[in-house]
C-alpha cells in the first residue's frame, strides 16, 4: 500500500466581497489529490483536500519541498499496520522532516491541505465516513449524528446597502440556520451599528447574530466596539484585534463579559496554547475557531484538542473557521461545538453535501466513505478533474 502521487492545483475563489482587513478579489485556494495504489470498487482510492479561504493557494510550497518528502519516503514507513491503512501520523512526520519549530506561517496551510486529503484516503480505504472513523478510533464509537452550524456572510461589497444585507440574512434563516454572522470593522462604528440594527430587524434577537472584525482593531477601538455592542447581547464578538495580540484579547475580556471568539489565524497547538494561557479567553462562554485546513491538519488538531483539555477547555467550545466538510467531520467525530458554514460565498468550496438541508441550525453528514466530497457535486467535479484527469 502506498501513495503513488500527490497532485495540487491552485484555483480561484475570487469574489468582490471584503472583510475589515482584506478583499477577496484575488483569493485562491489549493486543491490536493493524494493518489494511492489501493483499489476500491475497481478504482484507485484518491483522497482529496483543499485549504479554506483566506490564505491563498500553497502549490509552490508543496512542490518546493513537501510533496517529495512523501513520494520519496519508504512506503513501508507510512503504513499503519494495526488498521492495514495509511498512517496519517507517520505521513505528517515525514512532511515535517527538517522543519524547525515555530514560524507557523503558510507551511501550516500546505501541510494542513495535504493532511486533509490523507484522512479522506484513510477513511475511504477503511470504507467509512471520516467522522465515523474518528469516533470509532478516538471517542469509543460515539459520533454526533448532526452538527450545529451557523451561516457566515454579511460581507462588505460595493453597492451592498442595508436592504441587501437584510435579504442575505433572511435567506440564511429561510435555509434553516438559526445564527448568522456578519462583518464589522470596515465602516465607522456608527455605520456598523446601523448595519447591525438592520440585521437584528431580520434575525430578531442579538443571540442569533455574531460579528467578526477580522483582527482589524487596536485596543482602544476594540473596547469602543465592545461597549457599543454590549446592549445587543450578541452570539459572539470575533477577532477584535490582531490574532497574536493576546494582551489585547485579555484586556478586552475586562470590558466585555459576553462571548468572544477568536483563533482562526492561529496555526499550531503551541499558538492555541498561548491564546488559552494568555488571551483572557473564558472556558465557560468563549469560542475558539482553530481551522485544521490552515493549521497543519487533523494530526495537529488532535494535539490542539489535547492542549485545550489540559487547560480545562471542553472540545464543545470549538467552532472551527472555514466552513468545510473536513471540520464538519471533526466536529461530529470528535465532539466539537459546531462548525462555520458559508451557504453562498467561496463556492464551490463553501457549504456541505448536496441535498442535506440545515434544520433548526443543525446539519447531517452524508453516509459515504471519506470526508464526503463526492456528495457535493460541484466541488467534486473540481477535485475529480485533478485526481482522475
Ligand atoms: O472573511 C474571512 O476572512 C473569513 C472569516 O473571518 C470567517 O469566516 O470567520
Ligand atoms: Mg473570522
Amino acid at each position: 500500500m502506498r501513495i503513488v502521487e500527490i497532485r495540487e492545483k491552485t484555483v480561484s475563489i475570487a469574489s468582490p466581497i471584503a472583510n475589515a482587513y482584506i478583499d477577496f478579489s484575488k483569493m485562491t485556494c489549493s486543491v490536493v489529490a493524494v493518489v494511492t495504489d489501493v483499489i476500491r470498487d475497481g478504482k484507485p482510492v484518491i483522497g482529496y483536500g483543499f485549504n479554506s479561504n483566506g490564505r491563498y493557494g500553497q502549490g509552490a510550497l508543496m512542490r518546493d519541498r513537501f510533496l517529495d518528502r512523501i513520494t520519496e519516503a519508504d512506503p513501508e514507513s507510512l503504513i499503519d499496520h494495526e488498521h492495514n491503512n495509511l498512517d496519517p501520523f507517520a505521513i505528517w512526520k515525514a512532511l515535517m522532516t527538517n522543519e524547525k519549530p515555530g514560524g507557523h506561517g503558510e507551511r501550516s496551510v500546505a501541510v494542513g491541505t495535504i493532511d486533509m486529503a490523507v484522512w479522506d484516503a484513510v477513511a475511504k480505504i477503511e470504507g467509512k465516513p471520516l467522522y465515523r472513523l474518528l469516533a470509532d478510533r478516538y471517542r469509543n464509537g460515539q459520533a454526533d449524528d448532526k452538527v450545529w452550524v451557523y451561516a457566515a456572510g454579511g460581507y462588505y461589497y460595493p453597492g451592498k446597502d442595508h436592504s441587501k444585507l437584510q435579504d442575505e440574512m433572511r435567506s440564511y434563516l429561510d435555509r434553516g440556520y438559526n445564527v448568522v454572522k456578519m462583518k464589522i470593522g470596515a465602516a465607522p462604528l456608527d455605520e456598523d451599528l446601523r448595519r447591525i440594527e438592520a440585521v437584528l430587524k431580520v434575525v430578531g434577537d442579538g443571540s442569533r447574530l455574531a460579528v467578526d472584525a477580522n483582527g482589524r482593531f487596536d485596543q482602544e477601538t476594540a473596547i469602543a466596539y465592545a461597549e457599543a455592542l454590549k446592549p445587543y447581547g450578541l452570539f459572539w464578538y470575533e477577532e477584535a484585534g490582531d490574532p497574536l495580540d493576546y494582551a489585547l484579547q485579555a484586556e478586552l475580556a475586562n470590558h466585555y463579559s459576553l462571548p468572544m471568539a477568536t483563533g482562526e489565524n492561529l496555526f499550531s497547538h503551541q499558538d492555541a496554547r498561548n491564546l488559552l494561557r494568555h488571551g483572557g479567553m473564558r472556558a465557560d462562554r468563549d469560542f475558539v475557531q482553530f481551522d485544521c485546513a490552515l493549521s497543519y491538519g487533523l494530526v495537529e488538531y488532535m494535539r490542539t484538542l489535547k492542549v485545550m483539555d489540559e487547560l480545562g477547555w471542553s472540545s464543545r467550545r470549538v467552532v472551527p473557521h472555514g466552513g468545510h466538510q473536513m471540520s464538519l467531520n471533526i466536529a461530529a467525530g470528535l465532539h466539537l461545538g459546531g462548525n462555520e458554514s458559508y451557504p453562498d460565498v467561496f463556492q464551490p468550496f463553501g457549504g456541505f453535501a448536496d441535498g442535506i438541508q440545515v434544520e433548526n441550525g443543525y446539519v447531517g453528514l452524508p453516509d459515504i466513505p471519506g470526508v464526503g466530497f463526492e456528495a457535493k457535486s460541484k466541488l467534486y467535479a473540481v477535485m475529480r478533474e485533478l485526481g482522475e484527469g
